[in-house]
């Protein structure tokens, strides 16, 4: 539904967004990840037809979004980042005035509004205006806007940005709920929303793609990959971490005490499918041992990890592409 291909933006002689490509299908939730200033607003200010790209195409449901921007427009839910403007409207001004510019009729604008305004929570603060709403209210307003003509495609810069934790599994819970007949982008800079809610991640760097897999896959490039985590309580002392290092296929252990308990990270020697053989293998020390374990579990691997290793500025080409 999306379909992304070598799109560039130059700010003068500055390459905000250097050839990147890539689709996205009906049922698919694409995070879109970077460092600040990677690209992440370009990119969708492009794709929503809102900034003309420097080079290259974007196509959304098979409209040119340069050629045919009101075509593709009419398909595109966006959500910018920040708050809507006209902040002396109410919600409900606002929302019936972009219901208008939606061209709904009047019967189709109130169900529109009623139904964005009951998604997003909003009934509360409907005649407020927005100016004096928080920021949580604000974003929700924008959130509104962006899903009133139920477009199949959504575009959505920081949708959880400034929400409270509940708000954010809220909001969480709706892309959910609407992913599946919906091709949707949404940017974040929190990595658990990712593996939450995204069936795939894009990771942009310096207005390039680094990386783009399904949150698993991404995570499977962590060096914490198939390492095996074991928490203790207590007093652990030196001859626990040697009796664990001691287990056969053990190539290094990290410990990190933190206030009564003590995590034991090992790392196996070889990659290998699965880390079963090795928890059990510190299930059966622990319990010989008669170690008060806290927690025992192999490691999916840490997104936060494989984000920093391939979003370093300092980084080299070839190091991130031995991370
Ligand atoms: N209108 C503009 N003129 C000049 N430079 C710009 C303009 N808009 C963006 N940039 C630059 O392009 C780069 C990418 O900006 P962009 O806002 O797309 O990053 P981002 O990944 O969305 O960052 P953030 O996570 O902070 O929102 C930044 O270096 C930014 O300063």
């Amino acid at each position: 539904m999306i379909v992304i291909d070598g799109l560039t933006k130059q700010f003068g002689p500055f390459t905000a967004v250097d050839r990147i490509s890539f689709s996205v299908a009906r049922g698919e939730v694409l995070g879109f990840l970077g460092p600040n200033g990677a690209g992440k607003s370009t990119t969708m200010k492009m794709i929503t037809g809102f900034l003309a790209p420097s080079a290259g195409s974007a196509r959304v449901c098979g409209h040119d979004v340069v050629a045919s921007t009101l075509a593709a427009q009419r398909l595109i839910g966006y959500l910018p980042e920040g708050a809507p403007a006209y902040g002396d409207m109410t919600p409900r001004g606002f929302l019936t005035f972009i219901a208008r510019v939606r061209r709904l009729s009047a019967a189709e604008a109130g169900k529109a509004v009623d139904r964005a305004v009951e998604a997003t929570e909003l009934s509360s603060v409907l005649d407020q205006p927005i100016d004096t709403l928080s920021k949580g209210f604000r974003r929700r307003v924008g959130l509104a806007q962006s899903i009133l003509h139920n477009p199949p495609v959504l575009i959505m810069d920081e949708p959880t940005d400034g929400l409270d934790p509940n708000q954010k599994f809220e909001v969480r819970k709706l892309i959910g709920r609407m992913a599946a007949e919906k091709a949707i982008v949404i940017s974040t800079h929190i990595l658990e929303e990712v593996d939450a809610i995204c069936t795939r991640a894009l990771i942009i760097d310096h207005g390039q793609i680094v990386a783009d897999g399904t949150p698993a896959a991404l995570m499977a490039r962590s060096r914490y990959h198939n390492a095996v985590s074991l928490t203790l309580g207590g007093q652990t002392t030196v001859a626990t971490a040697e009796k664990l290092r001691s287990l056969p296929g053990i190539a290094s252990i990290e410990v990190a005490p933190r206030g009564e308990e003590t995590t034991f990270t090992l790392f196996p020697a070889q990659a290998r499918e699965s880390d079963t053989l090795l928890v059990d293998a510190v299930a059966r020390l622990a319990r010989e041992e008669n170690w008060p374990v806290r927690a025992l579990y192999g490691e999916p691997g840490r997104l936060d990890e494989v984000f920093r290793s391939l979003t370093r500025s300092d980084a080299r080409p070839e190091e991130k592409d031995a991370a």
